[in-house]
C-alpha cells in the first residue's frame, strides 16, 4: 500500500471538506480519500466541513440533552449504566475513568446504541449483537427520545458513507466494509462537562473532563459546542487544542481501525479539560463494524518489516472489554 509521509508531530488538526462525500465522480471521491489518508496516517484526527447533517437536527438533540441533564439526580440514576448489561444509560459525574491513572472523569453522560428509526424497539430478531446485545433505556422525559434518535440516525447514515472512503484511502475495494457493517454498531453519547477550576487542575490533573484515552471503535464523529476543551496529543507528547469550528464535526480514528490497519491509521490519544468557566456539551458517536466481525489486519498493512501487532478478536469482544475497564472503578457505587 502507498503510505504518504508519516509525521505525527502535528501542530494543527486538518480541516477536510466533505462536499464530495457522495460524488458520482470517482476521481473526486479518490481525491477526498487521499486527504483522509493523509490525516489518518499522520494525525488520526480531522474536522469535517460540509458534512450534511442539518443544523436543526443537531440543535434539537443538544437541547434534549440539556433537558435530560437538568432532571433531578434520582431520575438520572434510575437509568444508571451499571444496571445495564450492554453499557446503556446514565453515567454520573466521576462514574467513568477513561484514563486508568485518573480518579474519575468530570462529566456526566447518557449512552444509546442501535435502535430502529421508529423508536419502537431495538430487539430486531435478525440482529444479533452477541457480547453487546441489549436494549436502550430512556428517561420519562417528553421531547427527548425523538430528537436524540433523529440525530443518531443522521450521523449513523453519515458514518456509513465514510466506510467506502476509508476503504479507498487504504487502497481497498470501495465496498470492503460493506458486508462488515450490515447492522450499524454505533454508540452515541451526550456529554455534559461542568466547568472546572484551572487552579484545581494545576494542583491535581487526576480529575479532568475526560482522561487521556483512545476510542474503542473504528472512528468517532464528534459534535462539540463552542467551549474549547478537547486536546489531541502528538507524538512529541504535546497537547494540541481541537478548537471548536462552527458547522464542523471532529472525526477521529479509533482502535478498531488502528487494529485493521496494523497502526498505519493512528488512534490518537486525546482528553478534554473544561477550564472555560462555562458548561460544555458534546455528542460523540462511536462507529464500529458489526460486533461479530473479527478485527483481522488488512493484508497490505502487514509485512515482514511490519508484522501484525494485535491478536485477532471480534469487534464486540473488544468494545465490551474496553467498556468494562472504563467503568470498573465505579462498579460498587
Ligand atoms: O467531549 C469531547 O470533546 C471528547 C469526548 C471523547 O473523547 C469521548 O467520549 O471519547
Ligand atoms: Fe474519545
Amino acid at each position: 500500500m502507498f503510505i504518504p509521509r508519516v509525521d505525527s508531530t502535528f501542530e494543527e488538526i486538518p480541516v477536510i471538506d466533505f462536499t464530495d462525500l457522495s460524488s458520482s465522480d470517482t476521481a473526486r471521491r479518490i481525491a477526498l480519500a487521499e486527504k483522509i489518508r493523509d490525516a489518518c496516517v499522520n494525525v488520526g484526527f480531522f474536522y469535517m466541513m460540509n458534512h450534511g447533517v442539518p443544523e436543526d437536527v443537531i440543535a434539537n438533540a443538544v437541547e434534549a440533552g440539556k433537558n435530560f441533564f437538568s432532571l433531578p439526580t434520582s431520575s438520572k440514576t434510575d437509568l444508571d449504566i451499571h444496571k445495564s448489561t450492554n453499557f446503556k444509560g446514565y453515567t454520573a459525574l466521576l462514574g467513568e475513568n477513561t484514563d486508568p491513572t485518573g480518579r474519575g472523569d468530570l462529566h456526566e453522560g447518557f449512552d444509546i446504541g442501535w435502535e430502529d428509526a421508529s423508536g419502537s424497539t431495538n430487539q430486531n430478531p435478525s440482529r444479533d449483537d452477541g457480547e453487546m446485545s441489549g436494549t436502550n433505556v430512556w428517561p420519562d422525559l417528553p421531547g427527548f427520545k425523538e430528537p436524540i434518535l433523529s440525530y443518531y440516525h443522521s450521523v449513523v447514515e453519515l458514518g456509513l458513507k465514510l466506510f467506502p472512503l476509508f476503504a479507498l484511502a487504504l487502497d481497498l475495494p470501495e465496498n470492503f466494509f460493506e458486508n462488515k457493517t450490515t447492522k450499524p454498531a454505533a454508540i452515541m453519547r451526550i456529554l455534559h462537562y461542568p466547568p472546572q477550576s484551572p487552579r484545581a487542575f494545576d494542583h491535581d490533573d487526576s480529575v479532568i473532563g475526560i482522561g487521556a484515552h483512545t476510542d474503542y471503535e473504528c472512528f468517532t464523529i464528534l459534535w462539540q459546542d463552542n467551549v474549547s476543551a478537547l486536546q489531541v496529543q502528538n507524538t512529541g507528547g504535546k497537547w494540541i487544542d481541537a478548537v471548536p469550528i462552527p458547522g464542523t464535526f471532529v472525526l477521529n480514528i479509533g482502535d478498531q481501525l488502528a487494529r485493521w490497519t496494523n497502526d498505519i491509521f493512528k488512534s490518537t490519544v486525546h482528553r478534554a479539560i473544561n477550564k472555560s468557566g462555562q458548561e460544555r456539551y458534546s455528542m460523540p458517536l462511536f462507529y464500529g463494524v458489526d460486533y461479530n466481525v473479527p478485527l483481522e489486519p488488512i493484508p497490505s498493512c502487514v509485512s515482514s518489516v511490519m508484522p501484525a501487532k494485535y491478536e485477532v478478536i471480534t469487534a464486540g469482544e473488544y468494545v465490551k472489554r474496553r467498556l468494562e475497564e472504563t467503568y470498573a472503578h465505579s462498579v460498587e457505587k
